[in-house]
């Protein structure tokens, strides 16, 4: 199996990049983020205790987000291997994806993280807001909060991945194209070590 995680701070384009990546690889792609947001438009209780956490730019609970993920493991047995966007977010959380993955006879590949200067990030994030519809993307103080607690949080699980000699780090600034390329021989790289 592949199981990548797919790092970085908002903006950093993982979204972008696992779009390319699920059609190469076939991998199942499991965005917290995206489960969130489909949680929030069916009105679910867990969308609505999320959403106001979401709007903030702050995490929403390791155990919700740990639930969420281990479902998805749980349906998709016998696949070729997932991609995680926005998973793991805390060391909690890549602790709990760890024991998950070899309860199912598996483990992380790698960690490919993209990096992205914090200005960089803020352009993007209020782009997409013109579009997208987020109202996490919509002002500059909530996109600012999301990077601050990726910094703060998020940031120490790039370190436990680290110490399993399981990360890689890519400049996500240029083409969409060019990045692409680097995350593939990342991945390359993975596999043959
Ligand atoms: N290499 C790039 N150069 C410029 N813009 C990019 C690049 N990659 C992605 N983008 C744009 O930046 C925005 C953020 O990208 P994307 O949604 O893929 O990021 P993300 O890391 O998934 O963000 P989030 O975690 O907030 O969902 C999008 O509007 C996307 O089109
Ligand atoms: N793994 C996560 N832990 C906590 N909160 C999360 C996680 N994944 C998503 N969230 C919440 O959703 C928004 C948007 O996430 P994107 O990955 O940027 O789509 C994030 O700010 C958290 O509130």
């Amino acid at each position: 199996m592949l199981n990548l995680v797919l790092f970085g701070p908002p903006g950093a384009g993982k979204g972008t990049q696992s779009e390319k990546l699920i059609q190469k690889y076939q991998l199942v792609h499991l965005s917290t983020g995206d489960i969130l947001r489909s949680q929030i438009a069916a009105g679910t209780e867990l969308g609505l205790h999320a959403k106001s956490l979401m709007d903030q730019g702050l995490l929403v609970p390791d155990e919700v987000v740990i639930g969420m993920i281990e479902a998805k493991l749980t349906e998709n047995q016998d696949v070729t291997g997932f991609i995680f966007d926005g998973f793991p977010r805390t060391v909690k959380q890549a602790e709990a994806l760890d024991t998950l993955l070899s309860q199912h006879g598996t483990s992380i590949t790698t960690m490919v993280a993209l990096v992205v200067d914090e200005e960089e990030l803020i352009r993007r994030l209020l782009k997409r807001g013109e579009t997208s519809g987020r109202p996490d993307d919509k002002n500059e103080a909530t996109a600012r909060r999301r990077v601050s607690v990726y910094n703060s949080e998020t940031m120490p699980v790039a370190e436990h991945y680290e110490k399993q000699g399981k990360y890689a780090a890519i400049s996500g600034v240029g083409t969409i194209e060019d990045i692409f390329e680097l995350v593939c021989q990342k991945i390359q790289q993975a596999q043959h070590s």
